[in-house]
């Protein structure tokens, strides 16, 4: 992760008339890489005016007790403005149409402190402890899980690569591979992000030496690889899609675990198939309920429908493969 200096950042400020979205797109916001976002609630009455887009701030402004959030994202200068909103859009196509306005931040507190104090350690599913780099201390009661057994511990480097912890959609797979996990499992994490899904899989019982990350970001990759090594998993393998073919060829895993947004779910779904031995398992996550019945239509032929899963809106589904 960059230092974080005020000038290697900016805010961008989203305003959204539905408070359910914004709490979405805010956690979406910080996988996408933001460092952090705030939500500032007021409404029409008493709220301070919209700033951005003059005609729908008009608009929203015009209604009595409607409440605005603005969501006012930290954004590192190299994520283009741009090509956050198209990446938030998949998921949440509003956000094509509201008002964002960019400001520099405000270089007088202290960033680092500021980022660092953000990243705090997170206690994910059953048995997880995810620290940052920096957290160097952390509560002996976060140590053990609810029996009082030691939790696994990664640490993972934030803000380069999607998959911190934080997202609902992680967590739903965290729980999923605590269920699934057997001593030596093959698993397959494709969209791996930061690693964070492979490397509990491989913490809980996995073969390191045969379970795969695959992700289309080579940052991510350069990420994962990093984590990896510093989680002691040196072996563990993270490729992009086109190294990886080699690697795929006549392999069968156990379980995949696939964490991308819903229309990749989709697009994805005969190679899939192909990756999975008869009596595997796939988890799918990353869409919101509203998607599911289409995604998993792709899938129906080739398993069965198993568990599912839902937190905040975010829906993981899975199944066995059939014969
Ligand atoms: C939502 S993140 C999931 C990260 C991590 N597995 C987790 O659960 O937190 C999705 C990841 O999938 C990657 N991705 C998107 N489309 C992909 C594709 N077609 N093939 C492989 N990876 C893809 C993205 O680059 C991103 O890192």
């Amino acid at each position: 992760m960059p230092e974080p200096k005020a000038d290697r950042y900016r805010l961008v400020r989203l305003t959204i008339s539905d408070t359910a979205t914004s709490e979405l797109l805010s956690e979406y916001l910080l996988e996408l890489g933001a460092v952090s976002v705030s939500l500032e609630a007021h409404n029409s009455a008493h709220g301070k005016r919209p700033t951005g887009d003059a005609a729908l701030a008009a608009e929203t402004w015009a209604r009595p007790h409607w409440t605005i959030t603005d969501v006012v994202a930290m954004v590192p200068q190299e994520i283009r403005t741009e090509a956050l909103l198209q990446a938030a859009a998949t998921v949440f196509p509003e956000v094509m149409e509201v008002p964002v306005v960019e400001q520099p931040v405000d270089s007088s507190r202290d960033w680092v402190r500021a980022v660092r104090e953000s990243f705090q350690p997170l206690l994910i599913g059953e048995r997880l402890l995810v620290r940052f780099p920096w957290n160097t201390e952390v509560s002996v009661r976060s140590l053990l899980d609810g029996d009082g057994k030691e939790r696994v511990q990664l640490t993972i480097e934030p803000g380069a690569a999607f998959g911190t912890g934080e997202h609902p959609t992680t967590q739903l797979c965290a729980r999923w591979l605590e269920l699934h996990v057997q001593p030596g499992s093959r698993v397959l994490d494709y969209g791996s992000g930061s690693g964070i899904l492979v490397m509990y899989a491989c913490k809980l019982g996995a073969d390191p030496a045969r379970s795969v990350g695959i992700d289309i970001d080579e940052e991510a990759i350069a990420v994962a690889k990093r984590d990896a090594v510093r989680n002691q998993l040196d072996g563990l393998v993270f490729a992009t899609p086109d190294e990886a073919e080699h690697l795929l060829q006549e392999q069968r895993f156990d379980l995949l675990v696939s964490n991308i947004l819903a229309p990749t779910l989709q697009e994805l779904a005969p190679r899939f198939c192909s990756l999975v031995r008869t009596g595997g398992r796939i988890a799918l996550s990353g869409m919101l309920a509203a998607h599911t019945a289409a995604v998993w239509a792709s899938y129906a032929a080739d398993f069965h429908l198993e568990e599912s899963f839902v937190q905040d809106e975010w829906v993981l589904v899975s199944g066995i493969r059939r014969r």
